[in-house]
């Protein structure tokens, strides 16, 4: 039988491309196992889906002062003593790295055992984690044609990013009935990425009445971001991380705000789903997302908010400037070719698992 562990943690970005390819190996025969942090989100995600998880220790590679800075070496150190000894146990044929900090010793442990490994970078350009794994794997995969010149010539292997099949398989009476809607007043739904968005959550919040005027609203904000103070408004449903059900509540949107994380908006594309994109911004991260969002606004698929241009009347325009609109955003999304992800990246396992 054939083996593959995959790899991938830090914020659900990370995990939830892995999630998609589980049942396309599992189909190829792969007996899959995984490696994650001991206590990321990505434990209770994959444990949740039945796969055997072995957590190693790991330490984020900040660019910036932290008083962690100096304990996370270690912690890095020996989550490649525990990720070799994980790997020496379960011997993979190959290994599929998502990204992540916890992924990289993985990634070095396993060139360091002559397994071969695949790694995936879903932004324009690589971030830190996946930088530093490259010259470890045999093969990158990415999402975005720009992301090809900034890879290693002979690694880099364009393939999208793999998309949850079930997502597919939402029912908008479901997602209403979940959250006690009617059918005669659109939905907007709104998610702030993985781990929610506070600029987002205020934003919205601070104009809950003007949008309930027009739409119910689905609001996804993140762990720890419930406001009491709204809970059983008539109208407004909050979730703080949404997991089987969220094909169903896509499935009954007119219009979603989202954050532009590489693996969301390639959701929202995949659906066809109206949307407005709000990237997180150059104080918060290296800014990719604001070259996804500016990708997909030329492309006609997405309206683009930056964050420092959120104001109450600039979201409300937004909306409504989005929800007349949807048929022609509809129709631009529906002029982007369907890719195959999945299948790319499981025949790239294939050709590479070690015999
Ligand atoms: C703050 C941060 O570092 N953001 C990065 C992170 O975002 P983040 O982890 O938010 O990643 P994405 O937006 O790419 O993906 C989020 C994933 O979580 C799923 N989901 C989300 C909420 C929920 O309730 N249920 C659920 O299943 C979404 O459907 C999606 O599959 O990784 C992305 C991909 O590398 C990057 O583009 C982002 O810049």
């Amino acid at each position: 039988m054939k083996r593959i562990v995959l790899t991938g943690g830090g914020t659900a970005g990370h995990v939830t491309p892995n999630m998609a390819l589980v049942p396309a190996l599992e189909k190829e025969g792969y007996q899959i196992s995984y490696i994650g942090s001991k206590d990321g989100m990505e434990k209770k995600l994959i444990e949740d889906i039945g796969l055997p998880y072995y957590g190693i220790s790991s330490g984020k590679l900040r660019r910036y002062f932290d008083v962690k800075n100096f304990t996370d070496p270690f912690r890095v150190m020996k989550g490649y003593f525990d990720a070799k000894k994980t790997l020496k146990h379960l011997k993979p044929n190959v290994v599929f790295s998502k990204g992540g900090f916890v992924t990289v010793p993985v990634v070095m442990a396993a060139k360091h055992l002559r397994i071969p490994v695949i790694i995936h970078e879903s932004d324009m350009t690589p971030g830190l984690a996946n930088k530093l794994s490259i010259p470890s794997a045999n093969k990158v995969c990415c999402n975005f044609p720009e992301t090809v010149k900034h890879l290693p010539e002979g690694k880099a292997v364009l393939t999208g990013s793999p998309i949850r099949e079930e997502l597919f398989t939402g029912s908008k009476e479901k997602g209403l009935k979940l959250c006690d809607f009617t059918s005669s007043k659109p939905v907007l739904l709104i998610i702030g990425g993985s781990l929610g968005s506070v600029a987002i959550n205020n934003a919205v919040r601070d104009n809950i009445d003007e949008l309930l005027e027009d739409f119910q609203i689905i609001h996804i904000c993140g762990k720890n971001n419930l406001e009491s103070m709204l809970a059983g408004k008539s109208g407004y449903r909050q979730f703080e991380y949404v997991k089987k059900e969220l094909k169903h509540l896509f499935a009954c949107a007119d219009v979603i705000i989202s954050r532009a994380g590489a693996n969301a908006i390639c959701e929202l594309l995949a659906l066809r789903k109206p949307n407005i994109l709000i990237p997180l911004g150059l104080n918060a991260s290296r800014g990719d997302q604001i070259l996804n969002a500016q990708s997909f606004q030329r492309q006609g698929y997405s309206y683009v908010l930056n964050e420092e241009d959120v104001t109450s009347k600039s979201l409300l325009n937004a909306v409504h400037e989005v929800y007349d609109n949807r048929a022609s955003y509809v129709n631009a999304m529906n002029q982007s070719e369907l890719s195959d992800p999945i299948g790319t990246i499981v025949k790239l396992a294939n050709e590479l698992a070690r015999k």
